[in-house]
């Protein structure tokens, strides 16, 4: 496959940063790849993974001459990045970013734009609970959703080039507003992270349940849960404070219908039990059938590359 960039800078060498960055070598997507992380440790790591042409801590040196800024760090983060490494940003660069929340990155970004740099937010809708650049892999995005969220405005060639970016790692592409990114994502993503935080602390605060005895008989369902409510503590408090508006709907709405499950359960409504139960396993089957699941499901995705 053919160069289709001169330079990308990554910043954010974490497990969506380096998935990306090997997802670019072993597309040969540009001529220089460049990797930036404000921890030197994790560049470290990143270098002996042999990652990228350059490992780079200073942001400004790192975009500088970039065509393409890719940001893989967490959406807190995404401003003060913004307005330090905006002055070096190359006429006709595109800024993308990966992160899990769309409308507040934008917010956040788009003030320090140059005139001529083309903002374009991004989401992959793939990862595990892991973090850093040892648990990154090249075929995260294989199969997977790659949601954009260009303003109206966008450049339409920028746009086409991002999107066959995304395409040569594997990932089928869906535009969208961001406000509709983040509505979606809430229910099917960062509602049940916050559900699988929830239940495993309740279940660690019990009195009468050691936490020896959870560890110990934690078996099918908890155990999910607990990969889930391994993930990344600071990627997800900024994602729960980026998306608040959005949570706090569906929230309401899902304590509304645990509130109807508490009452079934109550008077001994065996009806409604049953019907939920029928419902939401038809829901499971569509998603495979989908072809949205694999057998990574329980335990993370195995690396395949
Ligand atoms: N983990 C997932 O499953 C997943 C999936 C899709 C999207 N995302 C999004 O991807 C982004 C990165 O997540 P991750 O899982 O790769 O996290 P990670 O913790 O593995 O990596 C984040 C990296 O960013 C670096 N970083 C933080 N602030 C920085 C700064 N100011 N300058 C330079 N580097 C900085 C950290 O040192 C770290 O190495 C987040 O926005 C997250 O919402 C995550
Ligand atoms: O599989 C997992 O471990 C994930 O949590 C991945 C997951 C998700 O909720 O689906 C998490 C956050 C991202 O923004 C995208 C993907």
């Amino acid at each position: 496959m053919s160069v289709q960039f001169g330079q990308i800078t990554i910043i954010g060498a974490g497990l969506i940063g380096s998935s990306v960055a090997r997802a670019i070598q072993r597309c040969a997507a540009t001529a220089t790849l460049v990797l930036c992380d404000k921890d030197k440790d994790v560049l470290a790591e990143a270098k002996a993974l042999r990652l990228a042409d350059i490992y780079q801590i200073d942001l400004v040196k790192a975009v500088t001459n970039s065509d393409l800024v890719i940001l893989a760090v967490p959406v807190g983060a995404m401003a003060a990045i913004g307005e330090m490494m905006a002055p070096a940003l190359k006429t006709g660069a595109i800024v993308t970013d990966v992160g899990s929340v769309k409308a507040s990155v934008f917010k956040a970004l788009k003030p320090f734009m140059p005139e001529g740099v083309h903002l374009i937010p991004g989401h992959p809708v793939a990862g595990t609970e892991q973090s850093g650049p040892s648990a990154g892999f090249a075929s995260l995005f294989e199969d997977r959703w790659c949601i954009l969220t260009p303003p109206e405005d966008c450049d339409k060639v920028a746009l086409k080039a991002l999107t066959a970016l995304w395409e040569k790692f594997g990932s089928k592409i869906e535009i969208m507003e961001a406000e509709h990114h983040d509505l979606v994502l809430a229910i099917t993503s960062h509602v049940p992270h916050l559900i699988a935080y929830n239940i495993v602390g309740t279940a660690s605060d019990l009195e009468e349940v050691t936490s020896s005895e959870v560890i110990k008989y934690s078996a099918g369902g908890f155990r999910d849960f607990t990969r889930i409510a391994a993930s990344d503590p600071t990627m997800w408090r900024d994602v729960f404070l980026n998306n608040k508006d959005a949570v706090l709907e569906m929230l309401g709405r899902f304590s509304e219908d645990l509130t109807a499950l508490q009452r079934a359960i109550r008077w001994e409504d065996g009806d409604a039990l049953y019907k939920l139960f029928t419902r939401t396993r038809e829901i499971r089957r569509k998603i495979i059938d989908a072809g949205q699941d694999d057998a990574k499901a329980d335990f993370g995705r195995p690396h395949k590359d």
